[in-house]
């Protein structure tokens, strides 16, 4: 296995020249426990009960009766059918990986002791894979953090970065702007396209892509109509394509899953 946890290709990293910021710079020490509550901003708090076991969150049932009562959110509905779907020592992306919650959730679902998982995360902002990085470094110990890839490219790219040899069981997309970040740097519609398309290229049999899209903001609903439009295109003999939308919110995120039969 490559030593390194976090390739940084200069090939993917078109156009940029600057030197960039040391990317492991939380080391811990051994027996080092944090507390995570205490060391993460707010923005990417996870209970201690989620830290210690997150597959022990909800499951595929509980989540779907809580988002039709209204105690769970789209993105808990997301996770619990990942969890039904990824297994030990899957491949899975993270096409947006921003905080790194979904990435270290996607980790979680895919570790094994024979260190076969992996998790190939990007985003478009170095910011972002920075604000990953950390948090991993934080929230999971070093063999872990050998089974994640983060990369500082754009998502329709993807076909550059996970091996053509190996099967991808989930492509993970949380759409819109970094939350505590640069609100103008979003997902735009034109490469959501190409990366779904990639996507669908790249997603095994049995797998799945997994779209929470955002629609409160200026384009959301565009990307709505394009993320809807290439859901609507998939070949029924082949794909499963659904979603989940609250009706009397009209601004209420939208999960779109898409299934390869
Ligand atoms: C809603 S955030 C993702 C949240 C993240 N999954 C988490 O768990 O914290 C959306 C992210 O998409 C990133 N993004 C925007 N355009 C992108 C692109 N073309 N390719 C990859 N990432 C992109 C943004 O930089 C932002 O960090």
């Amino acid at each position: 296995m490559p030593p390194a946890l976090l390739l940084r290709s200069p090939r993917l990293l078109l156009g940029r020249s600057r030197a960039l910021p040391p990317l492991l710079r939380l080391r811990r020490a051994p027996g080092f426990s944090p507390s995570p509550l205490l060391v993460l901003p707010s923005h990417r708090r996870l209970s201690a009960a989620q830290l210690a076991d997150p597959l022990a969150a909800a499951g595929v049932e509980e989540a779907v009766v809580g988002f039709v009562t209204g105690k769970r959110k789209a993105t808990e509905v997301a996770h619990s059918v990942w969890r039904s779907i990824v297994r030990k020592g899957d491949t899975v992306v993270d096409a947006t990986c921003g905080n790194g919650n979904d990435t270290f959730a996607l980790l979680k679902m895919v570790a094994d002791e024979r260190g076969q998982g992996r998790v190939y995360g990007m985003d478009i902002q170095d910011s972002a894979i920075d604000s990953t990085s950390s948090f991993l470094e934080m929230a999971v110990d070093s063999h872990e953090m050998e089974l994640v890839k983060l990369f500082s490219v754009c998502h329709s790219r993807m076909e550059d970065i996970v091996p053509k040899d190996s099967p991808v069981r989930l492509v993970a997309f949380n759409l819109g702007y970094l939350p505590g970040g640069d609100k103008t740097i979003i997902t735009i519609p034109r490469t959501t396209e190409l990366a779904l398309q990639a996507a669908s290229r790249i997603v095994s049999s049995g797998g799945l892509i997994s779209v929470l899209v955002y629609i409160g903001h200026l384009g959301g609903r565009d990307e709505l109509d394009i993320v809807e439009s290439f859901a609507s295109s998939l070949p029924v003999d082949t794909w499963v394509s659904c979603k989940f939308e609250m009706i009397n919110r009209p601004v209420a995120p939208v999960l779109v899953l898409l299934h390869k039969k």
